[in-house]
């Protein structure tokens, strides 16, 4: 059974939001807080420790009516049922998508279990130093050679969960820029680092580089038998891993059905798993799962993820806002934004449906963003008088977590006073001047959460994957997918042999042949 394939745009709920837009387009709704009793609690969703309230967008009850007919029109209820059976929902790769298999805990599948265990069991031993490195040392460092899935959620959550973390220092080496590498390696000593190379297909160039680049710079203090004990590898392609250098014993399994940007819950979070221990791992899992069950049984007038992605729909193809920010007060979530920029947009970052047809309307928004406070000083200045409308999600939470409650509460206070300067602007004052007018009514979405716990952090994380399904299945694309990604690949080993053959003819675009012979010069 193939998913739904059904052009949004011809659905009587589209034509009916397209009339309703035309109604409301204009209007200062800044005001509908007096005018609605209980607007504020007609536009929240509880849900165990998260709070959204979304009442700060432009919108009114008849619009989210629309916009749910809409998601049943798209079978979005049925869609969502296909990929958490496991139905090959990913089509044009033929495969399942069940990053959420890996951290339901009610039906574990046999491999998810003992990858689990084998990840618990060898975190243990690193962070207690029973895992001894060459010369008889406990390991202090770990770095993570990855990129793409296979770096930005296990580098996020690291950063995230810093709280929660022990002795071991976590490196993240990425980007194939030897620089990086080599500013990296001046800090480590070779008798106390462990190695993890992950990638799901072992053949990406920049981690196969990197991987060696490492392995010899370890050579050149140990001997070969030395590698067994720092260097292990996360992959689906054990093959090629144990090609690499590393045996069997040290590979920890992924499969095929894991996307790499939904791949954290699997073996690709080994570095988490020693960064914070296995029972906050698996909190993380157990906070994702307990998302899973709220989207796949929550009525959608409160499931937050599908309300999420209907605002968002409402704006981008509506509003035709192109971006949406995403804006968290903690500094832990420094790195949440770069997460959610691949996971967002290379999924729904598609202009051909699900027929093969070309798209005549918009798919994925750019999404970009950084903490608060510091995005205020930074680009909030557009956010308020700008000529561009932006959605932005405030994401903030209730507890600090080290105390220092004086600066949490300044934190807070400015998480809820930018909300509602976006909102209500001057409108309504007698403000004289114009440079100084702000005409508000700047959506927000605000997603208030107890405390930054392992646990909702995986909820959160699960929320904006599961938001980003939603909407891929309103816009009628595969979500699942990234054949975007292969073109500059292909190319850049045609542009890598016209370097190393010093040849610039090999390349047939002329600014391109210019460049190259510039940089051979
Ligand atoms: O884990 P790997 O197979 O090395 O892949 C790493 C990354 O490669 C490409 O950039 C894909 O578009 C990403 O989705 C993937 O996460």
């Amino acid at each position: 059974m193939s998913l739904p394939s059904i052009n949004p745009t011809n659905t009587e709920s589209w034509k009916l939001l397209l009339n309703h837009y035309k109604e409301i387009k204009n209007l200062a709704v800044q005001d509908v807080f007096t005018k609605e009793s209980n607007r504020a609690l007609n536009f929240t969703v509880e849900w165990q420790d998260f709070y959204l309230d979304y009442s700060k967008n432009r919108l009114t009850g008849e619009t989210r009516k629309l916009l749910l007919d809409l998601a049943e029109e798209v079978k979005l209820k049925e869609a969502i049922e296909q990929q958490f059976e496991g139905k090959k929902i990913n089509e044009t790769e033929g495969r399942a998508v069940l990053h959420t298999a890996l951290r339901d805990f009610d039906t574990m599948k046999p491999e998810v279990k003992s990858t689990l265990h084998k990840m618990k069991l060898f975190s243990e031993e690193v962070i207690d130093g029973t895992h001894k490195g060459f010369t008889g040392k406990p390991i202090t460092d770990i770095v993570n050679i990855g990129i793409g899935g296979s770096h930005l959620g296990p580098d996020m959550v690291v950063d995230a969960l810093k709280f929660y973390g022990n002795h071991l220092k976590i490196h993240f080496i990425a980007n194939v820029d030897g620089d990086h590498v080599s500013e990296t390696l001046k800090s480590l000593n070779p008798e106390t680092t462990l190695f993890i190379v992950v990638s799901k297909s072992f053949t990406t160039q920049e981690t196969l580089v990197n991987a060696k680049v490492l392995k010899d710079w370890f050579l050149t203090k140990a001997e070969p038998q030395d590698v067994q004990k720092h260097f292990v590898a996360v992959s689906v392609n054990i093959a090629a891993a144990e090609a690499f250098g590393i045996s069997e014993k040290n590979i920890f399994p992924m499969q095929d059905w894991v996307g790499g940007r939904f791949s954290l819950w699997s073996s690709v979070g080994l570095s988490i798993c020693c960064a914070v221990g296995y029972q906050n791992f698996e909190e993380l899992l157990q906070g994702a799962f307990e998302m899973d069950k709220h989207f796949k049984s929550a009525e959608f007038d409160q499931n937050l993820p599908v309300i999420l992605a209907l605002i968002s729909v409402w704006y981008n193809n509506f509003f035709e806002a192109e971006t949406e920010a995403i804006v968290a007060y903690s500094q832990y979530l420094n790195k949440l934004v770069p997460y959610l920029q691949q996971a967002i947009m290379e999924s729904n970052g598609k202009s051909t449906d699900r027929n093969g047809n070309k798209i005549n309307y918009q798919t994925g928004t750019i999404v970009w963003g950084n903490v608060g406070t510091n995005s205020q000083h930074a680009y909030f200045q557009l956010l308020h008088q700008g000529t561009k409308l932006i959605p932005t999600d405030f994401i903030g939470f209730s507890e600090s977590l080290n105390g220092n409650i004086g600066n949490h509460n300044i934190l807070m206070a400015n998480f809820f006073a930018q909300t509602e300067a976006l909102w209500a602007g001057t409108y309504n004052q007698d403000v004289q001047n114009s440079f100084k007018t702000f005409d508000g009514c700047k959506p927000t979405n605000t997603l208030l959460i107890k405390k930054l716990t392992p646990k909702n952090l995986g909820s959160l994380i699960a929320l904006y994957e599961h938001k980003l399904f939603a909407q891929g299945i309103i816009w009628n694309i595969f979500s699942y997918d990234q054949w975007g990604v292969e073109l500059g690949k292909t190319v850049a080993k045609d542009t890598l042999s016209a370097i190393e053959n010093k040849d610039s003819g090999l390349m047939e675009n002329e600014s391109t042949q210019n460049l190259i012979k510039k940089f051979l010069e």
